[in-house]
């Protein structure tokens, strides 16, 4: 098992490029099943994720197809070609589905296209519970019939989708995607109510729109959806990922540094850049990206965690570590997940001092963070003690490195390059 090494203490100077966004790039992955014609991917990150949705694909008869960088892109994001062939294989084994929860997000495409779909369900993880009972619900509400058996979701609809009026009972990024999904193939319109708004469901409806789908509403809370018969070939480029972005622009911030990132935009991060700024920290759109840097002291802010536009779920852990050095108090509350705190027990043994309280975490500055031995638990948390040993006096080693090799490409390279004292030690021994 992999580890890294940091040594902290450097201020970070240079330049990253962001990838493509992978909560972006799973969902466009799979809308591939929807049609028969190939839909070409551009700009797709160097991640562990994209490699398992590939290996779900091609189980569901899926012929994928890579054709390395596109130059004309102007990205360095991978591109893909991907061709479901009408070979009607509709099963997600349990054995990809629980490596990674975003493959329940065939189901949808599945039903549309063949009128049947078996999915593992993709059970908890170390964040939460993360049901998808809202998911089925829709889907049920279109006409799929569902059963649970021995851990599959069972659902088939043989007459076909039918359009319907869905009101979402709360803001779920995946089930608005699935429906989004199944709605383009349904017959009739589909009217899909309190809506996820993410930048990546805009980005997901708009390469359906390119495959010929028929969406109105895109970027607002109801989308209508027009039912089409075929969807159609299309080329389309993954939008920047705006949590690697903000996670960058932390260790720029807290390393008191001055890093450019670029193949990124400052209106994907808004809500994010809003906190920085309060925080202290100066940010500014350039060309192609943004440039952050911090050369003052950091204040204290609060944070609530909400669906977008708000502040995301997936920064609270790196904006965390921001406060843990600030001057003052924060209160950090999670209202997406039950159990995404994780990383706190992690950063005090680094010298920070937090405590939680249910769903509310209390921050108070300290000086200076201490270099320690943490285990990684989620995606984001691990990213979370990376940033805390950038700053951190000594070095940190941070074990499990396999949740960051999910969502973070090239992790060491590009933080070295801009000047972080960072290594991966290859297959250590077994904690
Ligand atoms: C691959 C991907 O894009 N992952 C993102 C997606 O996850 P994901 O799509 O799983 O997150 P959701 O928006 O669905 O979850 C939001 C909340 O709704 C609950 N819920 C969701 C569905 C359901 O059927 N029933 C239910 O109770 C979840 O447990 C959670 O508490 O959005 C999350 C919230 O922005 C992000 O943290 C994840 O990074
Ligand atoms: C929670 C995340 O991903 P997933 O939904 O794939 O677990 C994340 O990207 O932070």
């Amino acid at each position: 098992m992999d580890r890294i090494h940091i040594r902290g203490g450097q201020r970070l100077r240079g330049s990253i490029r962001i990838g493509g966004a992978k909560n972006a790039a799973l969902p466009l992955m799979a809308a591939s099943l929807l049609s028969e014609e190939t839909l070409t991917l551009s700009n797709l990150p160097h991640l562990v994720d994209i490699t398992t949705m590939t290996h779900l694909l091609a189980e569901l008869g899926v012929e994928v197809g890579m054709n390395g960088h596109n130059p004309n892109d102007g990205h360095m994001g991978r591109v893909f070609e991907l061709t479901a062939h009408d070979v009607g294989k509709t099963v997600a084994p349990y054995e990809v589905v629980r490596r990674m929860r975003a493959s329940v997000l065939v189901l949808g495409p599945l039903l549309a296209r063949y009128g049947k779909g078996k999915v593992s369900l993709p059970g908890g993880c170390a964040i939460g519970t993360r049901p998808v009972d809202i998911h089925l619900s829709a889907l049920e509400q279109m006409g799929a019939e569902i059963e649970l058996q021995e851990g599959y979701i069972m659902a088939q609809a043989p007459d076909g989708l039918k359009g319907a009026h869905i009101t979402f009972p709360m803001v779920s990024v995946g089930a608005t995607e699935n429906l989004l999904m199944a709605a383009t193939l349904a017959e009739g319109e589909t009217i899909l109510s309190n809506s996820a708004r993410e930048p990546e469901i805009t980005d997901l409806a708009n390469c359906l729109v390119a495959m010929g789908a028929k969406i109105e509403g895109i970027g607002s809370d109801t989308l209508r959806i027009q039912g089409v018969e075929k969807l159609h070939a299309a080329e389309y480029s993954v939008l920047p990922d705006r949590i690697e972005t903000g996670s960058y622009a932390v260790a720029a911030a807290i390393t008191g540094g001055d890093i450019t990132l670029t193949g990124t935009r400052l209106d994907l991060i808004e809500s994010v850049a809003e906190v920085m700024a309060k925080c202290g920290v100066n940010i500014e759109e350039v060309e192609d990206g943004i440039r952050v840097w911090c050369d003052g002291p950091l204040k204290g802010v609060d944070i609530m965690t909400e669906p977008y536009p708000a502040f995301p779920t997936d920064m609270q852990a790196q904006m965390m570590v921001l406060m843990t050095v600030a001057n003052g108090a924060s209160m950090i509350t999670e209202s997406i997940f039950e159990n995404r705190f994780m990383h706190v027990p992690e950063l005090s043994r680094m010298g920070a001092d937090v405590n939680v309280h249910g769903r509310s975490a209390i921050v108070r500055g300290v000086d200076q963070l201490s270099g320690a031995p943490v285990m990684a638990t989620d995606l984001r948390a691990s990213m979370s003690l990376v940033l805390a040993g950038l700053a951190a006096e000594g070095e940190t080693i941070v074990n499990r490195v396999y949740h960051l090799d999910r969502g973070y490409e090239a992790l060491e390279q590009k933080l070295s390059a801009c000047g972080a004292i960072i290594e991966r030690e290859k297959g250590a021994p077994a904690e």
